[in-house]
């Protein structure tokens, strides 16, 4: 999956801030948060962004810093801190300097967190006025709960059972409630859907007239754009 978000993040950055917006001589900032690894944004560093990765997980940092200093390119522009979303937030805003980044990114962490609400304002207020932010999740369908728990956690048993909660998965629907009451439009939500025959990710074409939500039964990525 992670070629295809990468991608999809790149292309709206060109689109909103022009075709020379992931390159180091711009040097755009970006804040991932919930990066765990470091599996994106060591690709969005790579791509000549200026990125800080944040954690709630110590464990998670360690890993990500520790697999960063394989590449001696990346110490220039990555940095990793252990801080939650709401920290960062809190120690901007009393530093005086909140809505510092030109893009937010935040995938597959939301579905994680218990007030999916305030953890989305946070992402909004880390962003700059007319900044985008981009989330990834997993939509509350009968397909989502078979590609992404049923398969993976109890019958293939890649990942650990208990991962994923039902109950937290959020349709984009309500998700753009959230980042419209955070001060955010939508901009745009595809799928990222997954091929198991052939062990890729594609996203989803922007229209499907006939079925519109036929693309985002289960993980999409839906990026915004802060007022
Ligand atoms: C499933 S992992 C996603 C990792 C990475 N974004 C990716 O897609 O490869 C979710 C991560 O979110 C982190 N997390 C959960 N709530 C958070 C918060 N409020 N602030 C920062 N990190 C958080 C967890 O520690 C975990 O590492």
């Amino acid at each position: 999956m992670n070629k295809t978000r990468v991608k999809y993040i790149r292309q709206i950055l060109e689109d909103l801030y022009g075709k020379d917006a992931v390159t180091k001589k711009r040097g755009l900032s970006l804040v991932d948060v919930g990066c765990g690894g470091g599996l994106a944004t060591e690709s969005l560093a790579r791509m000549g962004l200026k990125v800080l990765g944040i954690d709630a997980s110590h464990e998670n940092i360690a890993i990500a810093s520790i697999h960063a200093q394989n590449d001696p390119m990346l110490s220039n522009n990555l940095e990793y801190r252990q801080v939650t979303a709401e920290q960062l937030v809190s120690e901007s805003v009393n530093s005086g300097r909140d809505g510092v980044f030109d893009a937010v990114v935040s995938l597959e962490v939301i579905e994680h967190v218990n007030d999916p609400l305030s953890f989305v304002q946070s992402l909004v207020n880390l962003a700059k006025p007319n900044a985008p932010i981009f989330i990834s999740t997993i939509n509350r369908t009968i397909l989502s709960f078979m590609v992404d728990i049923l398969v993976p956690e109890y019958i293939l048993r890649v990942i650990p059972s208990g991962t994923h909660d039902f109950q937290k998965f959020i349709t984009p629907d309500e998700l753009s409630i959230m980042i419209t009451n955070s001060g955010a439009n939508t901009l745009d939500t595809r799928g990222l859907i997954l091929n198991p025959i052939f062990n890729n990710c594609y996203l989803s074409p922007k229209h499907f007239d006939l079925l519109p939500d036929a693309g985002v039964q289960a993980n999409y990525i839906l990026v915004a754009r802060k007022k």
